[in-house]
């Protein structure tokens, strides 16, 4: 039996269904009173529930194997550490805390401690915290937070996911993937895409659905129809692709490069596969989402030829870490900002830590010889020509001979010509662009709207950076998610892009889709869709332009 149907943004296409696993929602900090009646009683209710964590660990270390099983079975001896058990008791006996907040207290301690070892050992503090959160929901009888084991094929539901935790996802075991917030270009929606699973977010209401069995999801139309009953469990099934001889050109004859997104060596595998030229944009910080402390030059240097190598021979932009908002990177976001999207990430941090950006040039340079990649740098969040300046200096002595910036600020779309004049190269990153175009938080569900890049006033931002680039004979490159739309892709080559970078799935239809128009027609689109008034009348006028 099938319930009332919501409707989201269809983020990564598909349509699958299967039975609802549910992403509980973080923890909140548990409190330090009432203080217990009995103590005595209330601390011995830690080690049971300990053990009771620890044994669940060790049956999952059990039934998993390779690095999964050790990373389970050093959590599980975590689990049971009769240091922490001790500790958190002496804590209900010593302060008259209730358990959970005990074992909260006592967690912490761990975690500074390690810390303050470094290295190994404080890699560790996000294991402690795993573990401590197992403890605290146990005592308190929730639910665990984050992704839950899943037994068997499944539709994830969650309010949102990080992209740490969407990183991780078994494509094999999650079906489809629904959040209640989260908007069109948040970076989970960018990794549900590259991991191939279906995905609709800022779906509303999704949460008030509690008495559902099942959900059917369609990752393109953006609906997600709930059932109650048996659920038939179906995955996405491949589409039949269209064809594509590998290579961007119009009908016309005008070449566009069309090139892979990637953020690791299986994307960069995947980018080679479906026929990308090279890479536009390798998101160098998707790397280290859980890294606690900066890579050594040496192991970037590895990491980077890994995902370079596919790609010997062929041109690849490497983005220099944008860390900040909602991929923080834990050894460079060590502030708590008010507003973290307007404060310093991106080149503001490399900027801020010149000595970090300095030793990732130079593994970057390394592999790119390592590999044999034709390597470029660019950096993310550049507002002003001074910037991309100060940039280019860094890179060049670091001997990398290409060098660009990310259009992503609407300063720098403002102050195109003049970012122009000081590198080789632009890339428009949309998806940012309209984030801050129209003063909507990509992440949030309730604004997905304006961060669609069908937006005019978005359009029209980027074809100022279309005019300047054209005027100086420079290339622009678009990275952002608006790439990836067949009929919008036709609209930013019209708009004066020379390369469209995407994930790897969106290759074949947009490399299709090109195929069949004229430069001409792109160029009649474009002022189309640049003159339309909403973002519905250029999606519509932009159909009917393209035929
Ligand atoms: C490509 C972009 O960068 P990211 O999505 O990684 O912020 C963008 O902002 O459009
Ligand atoms: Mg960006």
């Amino acid at each position: 039996m099938s319930g009332t149907r919501l409707s989201g943004v269809g983020v990564s296409p598909g349509r699958a269904s299967g039975p609802v696993v549910r992403v509980a929602e973080p923890l909140p900090e548990p409190p330090s009173t009432p203080a217990p009646a009995d103590p005595a009683a209330e601390a011995a209710r830690i080690r049971p529930a300990a053990e009771l964590v620890a044994g669940r660990l060790r049956e999952r270390a059990a039934a998993a194997d390779g690095e999964a099983r050790a990373v389970l079975e050093t959590t599980a001896a975590m689990a049971a550490d009769p240091a922490l058990i001790a500790q958190a008791e002496q804590l209900v006996s010593a302060r008259s805390l209730p358990a959970a907040r005990a074992v909260h207290e006592a967690a912490a301690g761990f975690a500074t401690a390690l810390e303050a070892a470094g290295g190994y050992l404080a890699e560790r503090v996000r294991d402690v915290h795993d573990v401590r959160d197992r403890l605290v929901a146990e005592l308190l009888g929730l639910t665990p937070p984050g992704v839950p084991e899943l037994t068997g094929p499944s539709v994830l539901v969650a309010r949102d996911l990080a992209p740490a935790d969407t990183a991780g996802l078994d494509p094999s075991k999650v079906l489809a993937l629904v959040t209640e917030e989260g908007g069109p270009t948040s970076h989970t929606a960018i990794l549900a895409r590259a991991l191939g699973i279906p995905a609709v977010v800022a779906c509303r209401g999704l949460l008030e659905l509690t008495d559902v069995d099942g959900l059917v999801v369609d990752g393109e139309d953006g609906t997600v129809e709930p059932v109650v009953g048996p659920v038939t469990v179906r995955a996405a099934s491949a589409e039949a692709e269209p064809t594509w001889s590998g290579e961007g050109w119009t009908t016309d004859g005008h070449r566009v490069k069309l090139l892979a997104n990637v953020g690791s060596a299986e994307d960069a595998r995947a980018g080679v596969a479906a026929g990308a030229e090279g890479v536009g944009l390798f998101r160098t910080e998707f790397c280290y989402l859980s890294a606690t402390e900066e890579p050594s030059v040496a192991a970037q240097r590895v990491a980077y030829a890994e995902v370079l190598a596919p790609f010997a021979g062929r041109p690849v932009v490497v983005r220099t870490l944008d860390a900040g908002a909602d991929k923080p990177l834990a050894f460079l976001n060590t502030e708590v900002e008010p507003n973290p999207a307007l404060g310093v990430r991106g080149l503001r941090l490399s900027m801020a830590a010149a000595g970090v950006l300095d030793r990732q040039l130079e593994a970057i340079a390394a592999a790119a010889e390592d590999s044999g990649a034709d390597v470029s740098v660019m950096a993310p969040m550049v507002a002003t020509a001074e910037e991309a300046a100060w940039f280019v200096d860094r890179a060049r002595a670091a001997g990398v001979a290409r060098v660009g910036v990310m259009v992503e600020v609407p300063a720098a779309a403002l102050s195109a010509r003049e970012v122009l004049s000081v590198v080789d190269f632009v890339s428009l990153g949309t998806n940012d662009l309209a984030q801050y175009v129209f003063a909507a938080d990509r992440q949030v569900g309730g604004v997905a709207e304006l961060n669609d890049p069908w937006q005019p006033a978005l359009l029209r931002l980027v074809a100022l950076v279309g005019e300047a680039a054209t005027e100086l004979g420079k290339p622009m490159g678009v990275c952002g998610e608006a790439a990836a739309d067949p009929a919008l892709a036709c609209v930013l080559v019209g708009l004066g892009a020379s390369s469209l970078s995407m994930n790897a799935a969106a290759l074949p239809r947009v490399g299709a889709r090109l195929a069949s128009v004229s430069l001409d027609q792109c160029q009649v689109a474009a002022r189309t869709a640049v003159a339309a008034s909403d973002r519905v009348a250029a999606r519509t006028a932009v159909r009917a332009a393209l035929g």
